[in-house]
């Protein structure tokens, strides 16, 4: 005890010194520990922001897309924020108007100036494509298509976004930006980094096909098998790494109101009685149509026909679905096929492939008719089943059932709903041994599936072609991992000190 007592009061420094290093190893560890968690408190929310007008032949719809400004190409990251319904028609339906195009979008332009902070105004991209109804206003008055998109174009440059343009979309474009869209919001476009990530990618990815049926156009877009045989139908994507060879097709007047007027058209055969009865609307409805509605369309231009004086008719339901089915299959020409395989009019189309996301009017239709929200897939049978009941109901009872339903589309849903099947069995080839591939769907997740999305992402070059390069750890890992280190470290280094400070001091003690 006494040499104890003497070595400490030999060497004064010793309490000293170990206090000193307790107290650094006590604020090294509280420095690293609050290190960590202020580096990974959540950031303030940085989002920025992208706008796309969808200029369809019936309405107009603006999007608003929102992503984390850090993580602009990762894939899955930009999601939809919010959609503004345009009162009125598309803007196709202003040729006359030309001025008043411009002007139905300033309430929804207005809306995204409230909705998106202003500090982002400027650098937020806003760009209007539109789709068949223009395509078809081009074909038939290209003047008056020139000065409806001045008309629009006026009114998003005057806003304070950064305009990128309003265009004509290409029925392969919409057709594509679809795909992109959909397999994009699945998260179908997987990024290959990281270090767990060693193997190589598989050479195909599984994607999901994408059907879109609008009122002047619909697209089939998937990638099939094996090669496509026809250019013009096929397209190449790199995306995050991975390469799709994609088959698109995009059938201008086959959107579900030109269908209409085709298949109307087809009925009269040039000559406009009084009445004309047809099987494709509820027995009891009767609509007063105008001869002009149905052949002023370029989808019917090319029949020749004789009207009577009042130049109108009345259009009178039968509420037939197996009769409806045989009218609208003629609308759909199979007697010639120049490729390997067609599916209607002699355009090309390789073997069904993959499951299909159908959207937009396909969804409408079928959802309304209750054949999208089953547990299990509806049959085709089910399909056939349900319209045959839906068309055979007299038109006062569903007037009666359904209060809140927009009547045109009341009216319209057993022709759409029997159009939509046999574009899908007659032109498409489903069948009922591939029809469970099909999910009729409005959205995924928080997104509306639509070329929109898919749109904005390739005019801001949103997708990488390679995946791009990440550190093999997220940052939280990271500094996680730091901080585990370095308690080891430093335990050990204590441990250590502690033990070859005993044996000096055991040593010395011997000594003494
Ligand atoms: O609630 C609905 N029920 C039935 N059909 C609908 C509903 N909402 C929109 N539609 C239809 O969806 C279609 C949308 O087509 P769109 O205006 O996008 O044309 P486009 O893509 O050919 O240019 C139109 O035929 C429109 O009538
Ligand atoms: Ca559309």
């Amino acid at each position: 005890m006494d040499t104890k007592r003497d070595m400490k009061q030999k060497n004064p420094w010793h309490r000293q010194l170990t206090v000193v290093i307790a107290f650094l190893f006590v604020w090294g560890i509280i420095a690293l520990v609050t290190t960590a968690v202020v580096q990974n408190k959540p950031l303030p929310k940085n989002s920025k922001y992208g706008i796309v007008l969808d200029a369809g032949s019936s309405h107009t719809s603006l999007y608003i897309y929102e992503w984390p400004a850090e993580k602009q190409n990762d894939t899955g990251v930009v999601q939809q924020l919010h959609v503004c319904h345009v009162k009125g028609p598309g803007i196709s339906s202003y040729a006359m108007d030309p001025e008043g195009a411009g002007r139905s979008l300033q309430d929804c332009m207005d809306e995204a100036k409230r909705i998106i902070p202003e500090r982002r105004h400027e650098e937020t991209p806003v760009s209007l494509g539109a789709t068949g109804g223009m395509r078809l206003l081009k074909l038939q008055n290209p003047e008056g298509s020139e000065k409806v998109l001045s008309s629009v174009e006026k009114t998003l440059s005057s806003s304070p976004f950064e305009f990128q343009g309003a265009r004509i979309i290409t029925g392969q474009d919409e057709g594509a930006y679809g795909w992109i869209t959909v397999n994009y919001l699945m998260g179908n476009f997987k990024q290959g980094s990281g270090w767990l990530n060693l193997w190589p990618k598989p050479e195909t990815t599984e994607t999901l096909g994408a059907l879109d049926l609008g009122g002047a156009s619909t697209q089939i877009t998937f990638v099939p098998e094996g090669e496509i045989e026809s250019l013009e139908s096929s397209l190449y994507f790199q995306l995050y790494g991975n390469k799709y060879n994609v088959y698109t097709h995009s059938f201008l007047c086959y959107g579900k109101d030109q269908a209409l007027k085709i298949t109307l058209a087809k009925q009269l055969q040039g000559h406009v009685p009084d009445s004309l009865v047809d099987p494709c609307f509820n027995p009891g409805f009767i609509k007063n149509m105008s001869v002009h509605s149905i052949y002023s369309s370029p989808c019917t231009a090319g029949e020749s026909y004789t009207t009577n004086t009042q130049g109108r008719f009345l259009l009178k339901g039968t509420g037939n679905a197996q009769q409806c089915r045989e009218n609208v299959k003629q609308i759909f020409n199979l007697t010639h096929c120049p490729s390997s395989s067609c599916s209607f009019n002699g355009v090309y189309q390789p073997q069904l492939q993959g499951n299909f996301g159908a959207f937009s009017a396909y969804y409408f239709v079928m959802a309304f008719l209750n054949l999208t929200t089953s547990e299990r897939p509806v049959t085709l049978v089910e399909v056939k089943e349900k319209l045959r009941e839906f068309c055979s109901t007299p038109w006062q009872t569903l007037k009666e059932n359904f209060t809140n339903v927009k009547e045109k589309y009341l009216g319209e849903y057993c022709f759409s709903g029997t159009y939509i099947l046999t574009l899908l069995e007659t032109g498409y080839k489903f069948s009922p041994e591939n029809w469970n591939t099909i999910r009729f769907i409005k959205k995924i997740g928080d997104s509306d599936a639509g070329w929109t999305l898919g749109y904005m992402l390739n005019l801001t070059n949103m997708i990488p072609s390679e995946a791009p390069c990440s550190p093999p750890l997220p940052h939280a890992g990271y500094i996680s991992l730091m901080v585990i280190f370095s308690l080891l470290l430093m335990g050990l280094l204590v441990t250590g000190w502690l033990c070859f400070g005993k044996t000096t001091c055991t040593s010395q003690k011997e000594v003494v």
